[in-house]
């Protein structure tokens, strides 16, 4: 039988299929997913959860002068498939390939590519405003958003502006209710909403609706006010309506997710009416895919390459930061009760599914909440906890001001535990951990730790949340953990990794970029150039013990896995000329610049962080001009076609 899925390069395809075809199509691009994305690796749970609500969004809605806004994006392959990207699949999340999440260059149906959950009403209110505005009464926003995202503050912010600022604007807010972020959604909204779909009253009522809107094809009002009338009855026992209804918002639902008709019907009503209304969507993560459907903990929310039949994923065996941070977290709190620790919806990802079994009732998952998270635990800290806050990098950007004015300006004991900092790559600009030490060097009291390698992790983390009077915070990259780099010895508080006698060039390795800075200093020395690696450890104060070690070198380079403007090599140089160090100093760093999707390794090799570019950089910084201190001219060539000088630094 011809693939349905073949003959799909617009939404318009899409118009003319019956029923029967149309649930051909999904099973389609389900078997398509999994051949797919289990050879790339993605978001392959929640992209199977929203086939059909695709499907009847772009039946309904006119992409893209309607406008479609996905919360997140990670959901947003199908919505690729049917604009036209089915054959760039096979180079999803890769270099120069399909980005992962919207993408404006790849296609006017995209518009946002933040993939930061719980913007998407806001992004809609501004939409829908804006169409008002302008008199373009026939297009209608439709927002995308997650019961996951729907728990972030900025949601309720948007909801509340939303019912506020007038009705005569089409916008549909569509709630895709699997019941998960990764794990089962936390807070008063998750019960609400799981409430509604487990009642007895919510099968009745779903038949009841079913049957009113199939025997009424063209839905109206009447038909809103039979549904509304059926939901009446629902409303006195749990059910969301209620809490968006007082609102001021409509409601329509609860819809069966996966039944094209059902939605397409609730889609084209809640069109009709011409103003801010909720279709709440119930649908299952993973669906149609035993293997994600039998996943207990995330429903397959992001999987790396899997094997497409059983769903195992390859492995190499190598241990990655988070792990070596969930094993010493959990000792921790085994070994000091007043520690906690606190996960904006994602235990597994950074680390705290081990502390959370071992110590439930010190374990706090907040839900899509980064800002709440952060001024919950300046509250703990304040009552005489030591929480932690482990959450990705890029996601504490979003509470940055509850890290300034709620814990450093009340010198509040709180530890941050910022994984994927860095370059993360596949998860695209927004997912890049590089802002992180800009940020946090603008904040009075805080300390910042980088470590190198597993050991240096364990032992700054345990030194961070020894810290009980200022807020302290630890940063680590993606993936699998950096092979143990010893010191030579800890001199005035930093770990000398590498030392040459010629003392020309001071190189400070920041965390992840110490190994690759030993490597490099030992390059150097076949070179005949001097160099000294230093890891400072604690990076935030600059410490004391690299301003007195840099006195003694002609020169000094930062390498960092993070922001250039603002990261550890900016605070170096004001701290040598603070200290009235007149030495140059070099900062190889990330430059500001939103960076496209792409592997860890290969955006670091495009930025001259890899070992070889660093090689030349360091060559290319540490000015050795000719009869000054020997070694090798500035700039230019590469170092194994410059005439060397000696070296008599
Ligand atoms: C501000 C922010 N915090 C955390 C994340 C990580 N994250 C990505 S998807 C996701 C779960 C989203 O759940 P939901 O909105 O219900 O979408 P679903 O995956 O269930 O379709 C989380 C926590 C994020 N993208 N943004
Ligand atoms: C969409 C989102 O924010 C997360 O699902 C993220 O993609 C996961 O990233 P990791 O794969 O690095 O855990
Ligand atoms: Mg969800």
């Amino acid at each position: 039988m011809v693939q349905l899925l073949n003959e799909i390069s617009s939404p318009e395809d899409l118009h003319n299929l019956s029923e029967g075809e149309l649930e051909r199509l999904a099973s389609e691009i389900r078997t398509f997913l999994i051949e797919q994305v289990s050879q790339t690796g993605g978001h392959l749970g929640p992209n199977l959860g929203v086939v059909e609500l695709t499907l009847a969004l772009h039946r309904v809605f006119d992409s893209p002068k309607d406008s479609i806004v996905w919360d997140t994006g990670h959901q947003s392959y199908v919505h690729k498939i049917v604009t036209g990207r089915r054959d760039m699949f096979a180079t999803l999340r890769t270099k120069g390939g399909l980005s992962g999440y919207p993408s404006r260059a790849e296609s006017a149906h995209d518009l946002v590519e933040n993939s930061h959950a719980s913007t998407a009403l806001a992004y809609a209110d501004g939409l829908s405003k804006a169409y008002a505005l302008r008199g373009e009464v026939d297009r209608c926003t439709v927002a995308v958003i997650g019961d996951g995202a729907l728990t972030g503050g900025m949601a309720w912010e948007a909801l509340n502006n939303i019912a506020s600022a007038g009705n005569s604007r089409p916008l549909v807010i569509v709630v895709n209710d699997n019941g998960r972020s990764y794990s089962p959604t936390v807070g008063g909204l998750a019960r609400h909403l799981s409430a509604l779909r487990t009642l007895p009253a919510y099968e009745r009522f779903l038949a009841a609706g079913k049957e009113i809107l199939d025997r009424t094809p063209v839905v109206g009002n009447p038909v809103y006010g039979a549904l509304h009338g059926v939901k009446q009855g629902l409303k006195d026992i749990v059910a969301p309506q209620a809490l968006f209804e007082d609102l001021g918002i409509k409601y329509v639902g609860p819809v069966d997710g996966h039944d094209v008709t059902e939605l397409e019907n609730s889609l084209r009503l809640a069109k009709g009416f011409g103003s801010p209304v909720i279709v709440h969507c119930i649908t299952e993560k993973g669906r149609g895919y035993s293997p994600a459907e039998r996943d207990e903990a995330e429903r397959f929310h992001a999987v790396g390459k899997i094997d497409s039949r059983t769903g195992e994923a390859s492995s190499d065996g190598s241990q990655s930061w988070t792990s070596v941070f969930s094993a010493e977290i959990a000792e921790i709190g085994a070994e000091n009760p007043d520690v906690t620790a606190i996960t904006a919806a994602m235990q597994g990802p950074v680390g705290l599914s081990e502390f959370g079994k071992r110590h439930p009732d010190r374990f706090f998952d907040v839900g899509i909440a980064e800002q709440h998270a952060v001024t919950s635990a300046a509250g703990m800290a304040m009552a005489g906890l030591h929480p932690v806050v482990a959450v990705y990098s890029t996601f504490l950007n979003r509470a940055f001001d509850q890290l300034l004015m709620d814990v450093a300006l009340h010198r509040c004991g709180v530890t941050f535990v910022l994984d994927r900092a860095g370059i993360t790559g596949s998860d695209g600009a927004s997912h890049n951990g590089m802002w992180d030490l800009s940020l946090l060097n603008m904040v009075p009291h805080l300390r910042v730790a980088v470590p190198r390698d597993a050991g240096t992790l364990r032992e700054e983390l345990r030194e961070a949340v020894d810290v009980t009077d200022a807020p302290t915070a630890l940063r680590f990259p993606k993936g699998p953990v950096e092979p143990a780099v010893p010191a030579l010895e800890r001199r005035h508080g930093v770990d000398v990794l590498y030392e040459s006698e010629r003392r020309t060039v001071l190189i400070v390795g920041v965390g992840a970029m110490a190994g690759p800075c030993v490597r490099v200093a030992h390059r150097l020395a076949d070179d005949g150039v001097g160099a000294t690696v230093i890891d400072p450890r604690w990076v935030k104060p600059v410490p004391e013990g690299l301003i007195r070690l840099a006195r003694g070198y002609r020169h000094v380079v930062t390498v960092e896995d993070s922001g250039r403007m603002g990261g550890v090599g900016t605070a170096v140089t004001q701290a040598l000329r603070d200290a009235r160090v007149s030495v140059p100093v070099d900062v190889i760093g990330i430059p500001q610049r939103f960076l496209d999707h792409g592997s860890r390794g290969e955006l670091l090799a495009e930025l001259g962080l890899a070992e070889d570019a660093l090689h030349k950089a360091v060559y290319s910084a540490v000015d050795l001009g000719p009869g000054k201190n020997g070694g090798f001219r500035r700039g230019g060539g590469t170092p194994s076609n410059l005439v060397p000088i000696a070296d008599n630094a």
